[in-house]
């Protein structure tokens, strides 16, 4: 049944007339006026600690957010997806990512398929393989250890694995180096190759469709440079596929054996749960992943049974949606106070705006409100001395989130003093901000004259009252990096709920694609009689004209 457009649903409307007066207000009001207010506005779940209290609402906005949430069917949407309906609807499949990390044993049957035992009997295969691996035992073309593995991969198939192995770099293999090569740009391979040692290094082809081109292109030029170093029946030691499509890798020239499958029910963005994770299983070893997976599924477990008024990842949602709506925020930063979750911000810009940067709903009518906001980041401290400027005291309101491990892994604890210090103080300055009146004090009292102080004080002043939420973890690791990223995942879903938007396809990424297969084959040579615009006509003339 088709659901009616978000803005002439009750509990929007009773959203919208409550946010006429809610975003007139000051947080620090609603601090001092509600001294519980920290413990009012934060819960936690699966090892995570969300303090959302920093955020422009009360109760009464939570309490219309989650009318709105009951009223789209965000819970009723979520059974399904964990049930296996086809949710995704312009593809006709389902989405499954959480049975990926359900224990074994879990009953799940779709279409009459135990994907549970499919699920389990590949991570018993990856096991095995990373095992070898790992110890040594499985060994090169010329009869020594893997030292390298090269992921090649791009998307889904490159921004987990990569920033999970980054993330868990204090778990992993000593022996082993991970490299990721993502990028059709061929000085990505070359500095990869210019690292590794044909008889030592093991190519893992990271693809759903094993069709991209990028990563056609980059296997294809591993699969040469390796050739031009070693025989033919080499490759089976040193290529092995993480995909979906049995055929293709079979014509690609990889044994079936060294193939680890998944399923079009694991959307790319969702998929390093699946073989597309084999190079972290590798680079920390099965135990680890298998913890990995297992912090995920105590995410979906709270996440299919907390009421949505303890739900984290619905909460997450719900503010995210109150912000872009209400608050008008076109994007959110995401600010990792923890180094070796650099490369979050990056993965987290594929999950949200692959899955909801939609502008029609599920049923192809034009959407009727803003949906996604660009999301960007990077850790702390280093964007508080790039860009925080702007957010404190620029012209939009950008809501951020930051996130921190409570302990960390290494034993310089005055280094992990002055970071955290550092996270909580932008979060108080981003709500608190510093008034006129407060910096005419401070300027006074650094004996400066009133025409200075006058001066000085637009410049000095912060408008505060931008928003923010703080994720706590008592340590990175496996099992609360699995709940992280899960949490994201679930609150991407319940976004999109609310938008009803379908979260689960792509199709933006398809025109260019198309386009660049043209004009590739016009810079091969192809004749180009002036078949674009008179600008990408001229663009194509001078990159010929170079060559
Ligand atoms: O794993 P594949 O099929 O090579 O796709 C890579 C990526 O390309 C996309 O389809 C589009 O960018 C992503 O959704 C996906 O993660």
């Amino acid at each position: 049944m088709r659901q009616p457009s978000l803005t002439s649903t009750a509990s929007f409307q009773a959203l919208a007339q409550h946010a006429d007066i809610a975003t007139t207000w000051q947080m620090r009001d609603l601090f001092a006026a509600d001294p519980q207010r920290f413990e009012r506005f934060s819960d936690e779940a699966a090892g995570l600690f969300l303090d959302y209290s920093k955020n422009r609402l009360d109760g009464r906005t939570l309490e219309l957010l989650m009318q709105l949430a009951r009223e789209r069917g965000v819970e009723a949407r979520r059974d399904a997806m964990f049930l296996g309906a086809r949710i995704n609807n312009t593809e006709g499949r389902a989405v499954l990512h959480t049975a990926l990390r359900a224990p074994r044993g879990a009953s799940h049957v779709v279409d009459g398929v135990d994907i549970n035992a499919d699920i389990h009997a590949v991570l018993d295969r990856i096991k095995t393989f990373t095992d070898a691996v790992r110890s040594g035992e499985w060994l090169g073309h010329t009869g020594k250890p893997i030292t390298d593995i090269v992921n090649i991969g791009i998307g889904g198939s490159d921004l987990g694995p990569k920033m999970v192995v980054l993330a868990l770099r204090h778990y992993a293999h000593p022996r082993l180096r991970m490299h990721f090569v993502s990028n059709v740009d061929g000085h990505d391979m070359d500095a990869a190759l210019g690292q590794v040692d044909p008889e030592t290094t093991l190519f893992i082809v990271a693809s759903k469709t094993f069709t991209t081109t990028e990563t056609m292109m980059n296997a294809q030029t591993a699969r040469r440079w390796f050739l031009a170093h070693a025989p033919e029946e080499a490759l089976a030691k040193h290529f092995v596929a993480a995909s979906t499509n049995t055929e293709a890798i079979k014509a690609f020239g990889i044994d079936p054996a060294n193939m680890f499958p998944f399923w079009d029910w694991v959307g790319g963005r969702y998929s390093v749960w699946s073989a597309i994770g084999l190079p972290v299983a590798l680079a920390v070893g099965f135990g680890y992943f298998k913890d990995f997976l297992a912090g995920a599924h105590d995410m979906d477990e709270h996440f299919r049974s907390a009421p949505l008024e303890q739900n984290l990842p619905a909460l997450l949602g719900l503010i995210g949606f109150w912000n872009r709506q209400f608050l008008e925020c076109s994007s959110v930063s995401i600010a990792p106070y923890h180094q070796d979750l650099n490369r979050f911000p990056a993965y987290l810009q594929q999950l949200d705006m692959e899955s909801n940067g939609k502008r029609v709903t599920r049923d192809g009518q034009p959407v009727d409100t803003p949906t996604c906001p660009a999301i960007w980041g990077e850790c702390g401290t280093n964007g508080q001395h790039a860009y925080f400027q702007l957010l404190h005291q620029g012209t939009d309101v950008t809501p951020m989130d930051f996130i921190a491990a409570l302990r960390p892994a290494h034993e310089m604890d005055h280094h992990h003093t002055a970071l955290l210090a550092n996270c909580f103080a932008q979060s108080e300055a981003f709500m608190k901000g510093k008034t006129a009146d407060e910096v005419r004090i401070d300027l006074t009292a650094q004996g400066l004259p009133a025409d200075e102080v006058e001066r000085l004080t637009p410049h000095k002043t912060f408008p505060g009252n931008r928003p923010s939420n703080t994720i706590l973890m008592e340590r990175l690791t496996p099992t609360t990096l699995g709940a992280l990223i899960a949490l994201y995942e679930h609150k991407t879903f319940v976004q999109g709920v609310l938008w009803d938007v379908n979260s689960f396809d792509q199709w933006g990424v398809e025109l260019g694609k198309v386009l660049a297969k043209k004009i590739e084959a016009e810079l091969a040579g192809e004749p180009a009689p002036n078949l674009h615009d008179s600008s990408t006509n001229g663009l194509i003339a001078r990159a010929k004209a170079a060559v």
